[in-house]
């Protein structure tokens, strides 16, 4: 893999900007970028779960994903989430990933048809490595999601043998002692992006040096802090600041979680990203009041 980069701090997982109709507004991007781009934030993650990849056609994912190449215009990191149930489709979104010039891939594990063994989770991901040519690939791990619960140190270690390309894992999970196991493999070969945004500070504790997460898109600030004081073992400094990210994350979950409320909060923060697509309840106006006031108890605009 040429002109290959680890990863270290922040990178977001966008939210997908809606119109009124429920239609992809890309014209929301550039100013979304910019934002991006002011902050301390690295990268970021397109079309994840916060991105409501389940609910976009594989040619939505393919434009937002050519808009968000295009006005990062190389400002930070683009990865592209390519994953799908269908093995095709995640092909197809890898080699337009390749061509469109995003800088990684990765992808969850197929959660209608499970795996049911490592192998057969090494093969299902090996011929979407493939065409993603020299990308790196990074496997998003999120059992509470999928219901596929692999082990994932065992998971790296095999799936490199055929994906050279293979470089690391998003790690959604609680489970430290397997993302410790991970961190550890023949000497922090894998990168391990944490994936907990209320729980940072233990991942980084345990070795990580980079995140994927929704809240970062808008209290950059407060985990950009959690970052820098675990870098200078200040413990108490970090902790304070995971507070704020824990009060948020309370908020949020009162709204209906990361994608819900955090699409809101997005509105509130002066990028509107609209509503989310259904399944996912449209915010009523009484409800953006309602959120507003709560974050304001908490004193969320200063934080
Ligand atoms: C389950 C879930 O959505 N997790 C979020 C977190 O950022 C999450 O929203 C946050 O920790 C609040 O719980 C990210 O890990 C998801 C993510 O990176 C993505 O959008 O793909």
């Amino acid at each position: 893999m040429n002109n290959y980069e680890r990863l270290e701090g922040m990178v977001a997982a966008t939210f997908t900007p809606m119109d009124e109709n429920g239609d992809v507004n890309l014209s929301v991007i550039d100013k979304y970028a910019d934002w991006i781009a002011s902050t301390p934030v690295k990268g970021v993650f397109v079309c994840g779960t916060t991105g409501e990849f389940s609910s976009l056609t594989i040619d939505e994912r393919k434009a937002i994903l050519e808009k968000w190449v295009a006005s990062a215009a190389k400002r930070f990191k683009v990865i592209a989430h390519v994953g799908s149930n269908c093995q095709r489709d995640a092909m197809e979104l890898a080699r337009h990933a390749a061509q469109t010039g995003a800088d990684a891939i990765a992808s969850i594990a197929p959660s209608f048809f499970k795996p049911g063994t490592v192998d057969e989770l090494v093969d299902f991901f090996a011929p979407i490595c493939q065409v993603a040519g020299e990308l790196p690939f990074y496997y998003y791990n999120m059992p509470s999601i999928t219901g596929v619960n692999l082990p994932v140190d065992k998971f790296l270690v095999e799936g490199k043998k055929k994906m050279p390309n293979l470089v690391g894992t998003k790690f959604t999970h609680n489970n430290l002692m397997e993302m410790g196991a991970c961190i550890d493999l023949e000497q922090h070969k894998f990168e391990v992006l944490h994936g907990f945004d209320e729980i940072l500070i233990a991942g980084l504790s345990m070795g990580a040096v980079a995140g994927v997460g929704s809240t970062y898109n808008y209290i950059p600030n407060v985990y950009h802090a959690i970052f820098e004081s675990m870098k200078k073992n200040e413990v108490e400094t970090a902790r304070a600041w995971q507070m704020k990210s824990i009060r948020t994350v309370e908020v949020i979950i009162k709204y209906g979680g990361g994608v819900r409320g955090g699409k809101a909060i997005m509105k509130l923060i002066g990028i509107d990203c609209g509503s989310c697509r259904l399944p996912i309840k449209a915010f009523s106006v009484e409800e953006y009041e309602k959120l507003k006031g709560d974050l304001d108890a908490i004193k969320f605009f200063e934080f």
